[in-house]
């Protein structure tokens, strides 16, 4: 199954629920303009931004005498596209790079860390792993395990340490080797707790302060959040929060194989103005793919 098919049959029920709007294929009456509003606040692109999309399509009918279900079907995925925010520097293809993983518990951080490391490692890419998760032991070793998987060495510490002095040591460790890549896994953490969100502050401003002394020249540091795209609305909070602690460069959605619904990568991209990097589809290595607006919004609507 290609990449596409996987995305395209995770987003199945946000495509059911359009596909039976534009099921009779004639003109559209009032009534469709109702539903398809209510059909988008349900696949999970917020009140807002449902209904912004919605008067624009009316708009665009109006103006360009758009009358059939089929005819706009395409137009809605071209107006859902437009609103997502592109990628200027993708920092997985950019040298050198290093990005720090961040996002609540079980949204997918290692797993995607393991899979990015994979896919950079066949690139031939000098790619190293840090573990700035020394709150579980359990993450350590399941980040050790990703690592082996990928064939990319992975620097931790005991469990406990300071995560902000264990990211100045994957730096210094990424320096020796000259690395291209570093990608920094952070303990999941709830974006309600100010606590943790201070600490989590620390740990990037330790990464960066470092990064800018490496011998090769200053190594640029993004910070990514990984959202578990089943989370719904509740993924929107969890970017705004982070946001406002850590200044986000971009956006991982993960488990878009599962039960998600796929609007929230649009309320997320639009309202915070982030690109989405990638997605993941699965729980293997490989089900990891680049994110493509075009791609993912016909996959939505199925146009
Ligand atoms: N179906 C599916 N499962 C995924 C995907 N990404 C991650 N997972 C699963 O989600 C679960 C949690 O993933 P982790 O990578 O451990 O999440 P984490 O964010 O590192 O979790 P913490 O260390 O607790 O913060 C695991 O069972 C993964 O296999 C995905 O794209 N699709």
């Amino acid at each position: 199954m290609g990449l596409f098919d996987a995305l395209a049959r995770g987003l199945e029920r946000s495509r059911e629920a359009i596909n039976e709007l534009f099921y009779f294929g004639g003109e559209v009456t009032e009534d469709f303009w109702e539903e398809l509003e209510d059909t988008l606040v349900m696949g999970d692109m917020g009140a807002e931004i449902a209904m912004d999309v919605s008067d624009d399509l009316r708009d665009l009918a109006a103006r360009k005498n758009l009358k059939t279900a089929d005819q706009l079907r395409e137009a809605l995925a071209d107006k859902l596209e437009q609103r997502f925010t592109s990628i200027e520097v993708d920092p997985f293809r950019e040298t050198p790079s290093c990005v720090l993983f961040v996002g609540i518990n079980g949204a997918g951080k290692t797993t995607t860390v393991g899979k990015i490391a994979s896919a950079a490692h066949e690139a031939g890419k000098r790619v190293v792993i840090g573990s700035a998760d020394t709150f579980r032991a359990a993450a350590i070793e399941q980040l050790d395990v990703w690592g082996q998987r990928a064939g990319v060495p992975v620097v931790k510490r005991d469990r406990g340490s300071d995560p902000a002095s264990v990211c100045y040591d994957v730096l210094d460790e990424a320096d020796k080797q000259n690395a291209d890549l570093v990608l920094i896994d952070t303990a999941g953490r709830l974006h309600t707790s100010s606590d943790l969100m201070r600490e989590l502050a620390k740990v990037v401003n330790v990464t960066r302060k470092r990064a800018e002394k490496c011998a090769a020249g200053p190594m640029p540091v993004r910070v990514v959040l990984v959202i578990d795209a089943g989370t719904g609305q509740n993924g929107l909070n969890q970017a705004l929060e982070f946001n406002e602690a850590l200044g986000l460069d971009g956006i991982i959605l993960t488990k878009l194989d599962g039960t998600a619904k796929g609007g929230i990568a649009l309320a997320v991209s639009s309202k915070l103005g982030l690109p989405i990097y990638r997605v993941g589809v699965g729980e293997r290595i490989e089900d990891l793919q680049e994110f493509d607006a075009h791609d993912f919004c016909r996959a939505l609507v199925g146009a």
